[in-house]
């Protein structure tokens, strides 16, 4: 199957030739299949959200390339990236409009990467079709349509910026440790919505994480960043029976570190 990504030489400076420099991302070499769904995990500060950030286009790259659907896409801003690349953030009001309603913020990401044509027979079709995206849910927010969705709660509204997200069938969806800033019961409960929205798709996924169970429990490839580079990558078969125990020793073969990371390890 063809490469959906791929990240040729791919390298990253902060503050470049200035007593800041930092070198955060260093030659990654990375590519993804069509319908692949990756993993990321590694410690703070090992360059994760940067990695994400390039691929989104939030900032240039220092060097290297990056080719979605053969296509280099490495001169592309943010908001042309938008058109095809998704992306859901940390924190749940992160990518919404807080004031509109629940169905005024799907209409905004429906028309992602579309002409705007607005009548009232479109706006009624739209309706009964967020109704029933929303209704896809289960968790009864097809009878928050006109709530607004600055007064939903944190879970609520990461549903629905995954559905948000998901509307228009990216081709790249990227999770920036999107379930974090939730309960450990709305975080259970939103990434069995994300993998059955991934499933129902199949959507070529790139997920952050701080829990090692989810990064090993989703998803057909794990990936470990230590310190601007990729120094794990496992297979659907090699990470099949790792237990969060073998991950650790795993890192710490491949690194020469152990995990500096509270969050990390108290999953
Ligand atoms: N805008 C910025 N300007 C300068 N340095 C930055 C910037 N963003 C990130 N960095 C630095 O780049 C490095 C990698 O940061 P990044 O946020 O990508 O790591 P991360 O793996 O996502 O960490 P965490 O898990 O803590 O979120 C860190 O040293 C960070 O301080």
């Amino acid at each position: 199957m063809a490469n959906l990504l791929e990240l040729n030489n791919v390298n990253h400076y902060f503050h470049l030739n200035t007593v800041h420099e930092t070198h955060v991302l260093q030659d990654i070499q990375l590519t993804m299949k069509e319908g692949e769904f990756v993993t990321i995990i590694g410690g703070n500060g090992a360059g994760k959200s940067t990695l994400l950030n390039s691929i989104a286009g939030t900032f240039p790259v220092t060097s290297g390339n990056i080719l979605l659907n053969q296509e280099d896409i490495t001169k592309k801003n943010v908001v042309q990236r938008s058109q095809f690349i998704s992306r859901v953030f940390q924190d749940p009001k992160a990518g919404t409009a807080v004031r509109l309603t629940v169905g005024e913020n799907l209409a905004i990401a429906a028309c992602r990467g579309k002409k705007r044509t607005l009548s009232r027979a479109k706006t009624a079709k739209n309706r009964s079709f967020f109704i029933e995206k929303l209704k896809g849910l289960n968790m009864g927010l097809e009878e928050k349509i006109d709530t607004e969705i600055g007064l939903l709660s944190g879970g609520q509204r990461q549903s629905i910026t995954l559905l948000m997200a998901t509307l228009n069938k990216p081709k790249l969806l990227l999770l920036d440790e999107h379930t974090a800033a939730l309960d450990p019961k709305s975080s259970h409960i939103i990434m069995n919505k994300t993998k059955e929205l991934i499933d129902q798709q199949h959507l070529t996924t790139f997920m952050i994480t701080h829990n090692m169970e989810d990064a090993l429990n989703y998803g057909q490839r794990l990936i470990m960043l230590h310190q601007g580079k990729i120094v794990v990558d496992l297979d659907e078969t090699a990470k099949k029976n790792l237990t969060v125990a073998d991950l650790l020793t795993l890192f710490q073969e491949q690194s020469g570190h152990s995990i500096q990371d509270d969050a990390l390890l108290l999953q």
